[in-house]
C-alpha cells in the first residue's frame, strides 16, 4: 500500500454496473435488461446503398468485404538491397556475386536471372523466382559490377511472401463493421473501390416544454429557460450514419405532442423526444405515444440521473423518450441513445466499451440506483490504471460539469459507500 492513489483493493463489483440488484421500484429495469430489450426490439432500417470508399467514413458495412486477391499479391522485397539465392552462399565468406540486373517496384516479375548472380532490388519490387531473400544494401559493399557480402543471409530474409497475410476470398470485414479510416484502408487493400453500406438512419428530434426558448435568440420571458437539449442532441446526432430530418419544439399539450410524434414517426426510423416522460400532469409523452397507436418497450431504468428514460415504438419507428432535465438527457443519451442508434445503423457492436478505473476518493451515497457521475481522469496508479475523481457535483438540471470531465463513472446500485481504490466502470467521452 503506497498511499491513496496507489492502493490496490480487490474488485468490488460484479460484472455489469451492479444495478441488476434492484431494491427499489419494481417497474424499473436494470441497464443490462434495457440493453437486452434494445437488442431484441431495435433492428437496422432495411435499405442499403453502394458508395465509393472515400465517402463511407462512419457508415456501417451492409455486406462483408472479402479479399479480391492474395495479400501480398506477389513475393516482393521488403527492403532496398540485393536479391540473392541463400543456397548460393557456399563455404565461408566473404562472398562476391556479379550484379546481373535491376528491378524496381512496378516492374513485372522477370525470370532471366541465374541464381549464382545477385540482382539490385528495391522495396516493393517483385522477387524473381531464382531468389529467396533480399540483403539490405547497408550490409553489402558494391565493387564495380559485383557485390560483396560478409554475412550469410537467412532464407526468406526481407521477403514478403504472396498470400502471407490472407488469401483471395478471405473475409476481411464482416457486415456490421463501422467504417473507420482503418476499416476503409482494409477495404482498399482488399481491392474494393466501393462497398455496400446501410442507409443513414432518419431521425426526428422533438424538445417538449412550454418553458423552453432558443438560446440567444430572444430575451427570456418570465418562467422561460434556454433550450439546452436541442443543441446538445443536435450535435450528439451529428454522425455520418444519421440524417436529422426534423428538429421541432412542441409545447406541453397532449394533442400537439401526439400530432408531432405521429407525423415524425411516419417518415423517420427514430423519434427522439426530451421532457414529459415523468409522472406529472404536464408530462404527456406516454399518453401521446399510446394515443398515436404506439407501445412501450421499457419505461424507467434504475439509474440516477435519468430514471424516467423510455423506449417505445410508433408504427415502424422507434421512439426514445429522454427526460427533460438536460443532465439526465445527456446521460441517458450517452448510455442508451448511442446503443439504439448503433442498432438502427446495423452495427455489429452496439454497446460502447466501458473500462475499469480506480476511484481516487472515498464516496458516500444513497444506495438503490446505479449512479452515473461525470468524472475526470486525474492520474494513474502503480499498475498503470486510470484513477478518477469527481470535480463538482451538479444535479440533473445542470450540464456545465460534463464539459470539463473525461467520461461517466458508474457507481453500483447496492453500495452506499465506495472506498478510494475501488474499481468502477467508466465510459469515456468521445473527444470531438
Ligand atoms: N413526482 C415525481 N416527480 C418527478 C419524478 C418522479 O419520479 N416523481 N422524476 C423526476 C426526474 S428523476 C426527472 S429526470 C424529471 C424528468 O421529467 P420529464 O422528463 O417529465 O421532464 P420535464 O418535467 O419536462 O422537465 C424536467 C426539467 O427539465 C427542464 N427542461 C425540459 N426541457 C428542457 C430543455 N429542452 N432544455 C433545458 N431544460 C429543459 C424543465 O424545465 C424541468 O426543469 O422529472 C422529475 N419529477
Ligand atoms: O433521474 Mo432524474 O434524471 O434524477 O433527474
Amino acid at each position: 500500500m503506497n498511499g491513496a492513489l496507489m492502493t490496490y483493493l480487490p474488485r468490488q463489483i460484479p460484472a455489469g454496473c451492479g444495478c441488476d440488484d434492484l431494491t427499489t421500484s419494481s417497474s424499473w429495469i436494470s441497464i443490462d435488461e434495457a440493453f437486452r430489450r434494445i437488442s431484441d426490439h431495435v433492428l437496422p432500417s432495411a435499405p442499403t446503398e453502394t458508395l465509393p470508399i472515400q465517402d463511407v467514413r462512419g457508415r456501417v458495412l451492409a455486406k462483408p468485404v472479402c479479399a479480391q486477391c492474395d495479400m501480398p499479391r506477389f513475393d516482393h522485397a521488403a527492403m532496398d538491397g540485393y536479391a540473392v539465392d541463400s543456397r548460393a552462399f557456399a563455404g565461408d565468406g566473404p562472398w562476391l556475386f556479379p550484379v546481373a540486373g535491376r528491378i524496381a517496384a512496378g516492374d513485372a516479375p522477370n525470370a532471366r536471372y541465374a541464381s549464382s548472380d545477385a540482382c539490385r532490388i528495391f522495396t516493393g519490387a517483385p522477387l524473381p523466382v531464382q531468389y529467396d531473400c533480399v540483403i539490405m544494401q547497408e550490409r553489402a559493399e558494391r565493387l564495380g559490377n559485383s557485390i560483396r557480402f560478409d554475412e550469410r543471409p537467412e532464407p526468406g530474409e526481407n521477403v514478403r511472401r504472396r498470400g502471407e497475410a490472407y488469401q483471395s476470398g478471405t473475409e476481411i470485414l464482416p457486415a456490421g463493421s463501422l467504417l473507420t479510416p482503418r476499416a476503409i484502408a482494409a477495404c482498399a487493400a482488399a481491392g474494393h473501390g466501393s462497398v455496400r453500406v446501410q442507409s443513414r438512419v432518419r431521425v426526428a428530434l422533438i424538445a417538449t416544454g412550454s418553458e423552453v426558448a432558443t438560446p440567444g435568440a430572444q430575451a427570456l420571458e418570465s418562467g422561460q429557460i434556454w433550450d439546452v437539449n436541442t443543441p446538445m442532441l443536435q450535435s450528439l446526432l451529428s454522425r455520418p450514419d444519421v440524417v436529422l430530418h426534423d428538429i421541432m419544439r412542441v409545447s406541453d399539450s397532449l394533442e400537439s405532442i401526439r400530432d408531432a410524434v405521429q407525423s415524425a414517426a411516419a417518415y423517420t426510423d427514430l423519434v427522439v423526444t426530451t421532457g414529459g416522460v415523468s409522472v406529472g400532469d404536464e408530462d404527456h409523452l406516454h399518453n401521446a405515444v399510446l394515443s398515436a397507436g404506439g407501445e412501450m418497450i421499457f419505461a424507467g431504468v434504475a439509474i440516477k440521473p435519468g430514471k424516467p428514460i423510455t423506449l417505445g415504438r410508433i408504427g415502424k419507428a422507434i421512439w426514445l423518450g429522454l427526460p427533460g432535465n438536460p443532465g439526465s438527457a445527456f446521460v441517458t443519451w450517452s448510455i442508451f441513445g448511442e446503443v439504439v442508434l448503433n442498432a438502427l445503423s446495423g452495427r455489429q457492436e452496439t454497446i460502447p466499451k466501458r473500462q475499469h478505473v480506480l476511484l481516487g476518493q472515498d464516496l458516500s451515497r444513497k444506495a438503490g440506483r446505479c449512479e452515473i457521475r461525470a468524472a475526470s481522469i486525474v492520474g494513474i496508479d502503480g499498475y498503470g490504471r486510470d484513477v478518477i475523481e469527481f470535480k463538482s457535483g451538479g444535479n440533473s438540471g445542470q450540464v456545465s460539469h460534463f464539459a470539463e470531465a473525461d467520461g461517466l463513472a458508474f457507481l453500483p446500485s447496492e453500495l452506499d459507500h465506495v472506498p478510494a481504490g475501488a474499481l468502477v466502470e467508466f465510459l469515456p467521452f468521445c473527444t470531438n
